[in-house]
């Protein structure tokens, strides 16, 4: 497990430090992005934040945009942002061309079709492989919360949804709810899982949080002027899911709010401080 540095920037006292390194899970070379707050420096183990990006971002949208160094650096806590698909030369893409599958649109799920299986395999490499190669590299305890935006935010869902334990908390803005029955959902899911729809609800938030055993408290965000909203966010479908399984499910609607980071930054302090609190942060 060889780390590369690519870069390097102090912030709030912190670090934010981007590492290329081999995937065994993915077959290809992988970017991520970690901010170490500057509590790292003083010895304690500080928990882990994954944040997922959503469609067509790398690591360093979240990181340049969403505001979130300072309350990281003030509540100690690490956030690690991975890359939102395989990528390289290796890698097939799209073949039409399109920003809503293959590079860029992983959807954190493992591929079972052929030629996506060889590396769509992101559900495993944000749950298993990085969290090790995290843990066996950085000073960090092994407390983590996991979060992310739009397709990103589905997979902070999905991951926590499918591993009971493996989270303390987990949150999500503007997530896509319902894939199965949406245009990005059908198109990655058909491709990627293969056209027979019953294997899709393992990839599912909505069908997953209908049967979950563990009651994770979620907190989403979803602005009321989001072009997405109607056609392929469905927050109403994982609200019913979680109103008919009594699960703990806070959905704020934030008036006048879009779909960009500009909406992220407005509310990224809550989140962090929603992770903070269930990861044994001090929250003022
Ligand atoms: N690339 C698409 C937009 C896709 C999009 O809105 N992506 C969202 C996630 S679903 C995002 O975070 N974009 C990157 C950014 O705003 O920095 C386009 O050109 O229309």
């Amino acid at each position: 497990m060889t780390l590369e540095n690519i870069s390097c920037q102090k912030s709030f006292g912190g670090w934010h430090k981007r590492y290329r390194h081999r995937s065994s899970t993915l077959n290809c070379d992988m970017v991520f992005a970690v901010y170490l707050p500057p509590q790292i420096e003083q010895g304690e183990k500080l928990p882990v934040l994954y944040w997922l990006s959503g469609l067509s971002c790398t690591d360093e949208n979240f990181m340049q945009k969403a505001g979130a160094q300072r309350m990281a650096a003030e509540l100690g806590i690490v956030i690690v942002a991975p890359d939102t698909s395989p990528r390289g030369a290796e890698v097939p893409g799209d073949p039409d061309g399109g920003w809503d599958f293959g590079h860029g649109a992983g959807f954190y799920l493992n591929a079972t079709q052929a030629p996506w299986a060889q590396h769509y395999r992101m559900h495993d490499y944000v749950v298993h492989e990085l969290p090790a190669l995290i843990e066996a590299s950085f000073p960090v305890s092994e407390q983590r919360g996991i979060s992310g935006h739009s397709m990103g935010g589905h997979g902070a869902l999905v991951c926590a949804l499918r591993n009971p334990g493996r989270y303390r908390s987990v949150s999500a803005f503007a997530p896509i709810c319902n894939p199965m029955t949406v245009p990005w959902g059908e198109k990655a899911f058909s491709r990627y899982l293969g056209e027979e729809r019953s294997q899709w609800r393992a990839w599912d938030a909505s069908a997953l949080l209908a049967e979950a055993t563990e009651r994770l408290s979620i907190l989403i965000d979803q602005g009321d002027r989001d072009d997405f909203l109607i056609t392929q966010l469905k927050p109403e479908t994982l609200e019913a899911a979680a109103k008919a399984s009594s699960h703990p499910l806070t959905l704020r609607r934030q008036a006048g709010y879009d779909h960009s980071y500009y909406f992220i930054a407005s509310f990224i302090e809550d989140h962090l401080r929603h992770h903070a609190l269930a990861l044994g942060r001090s929250v003022d």
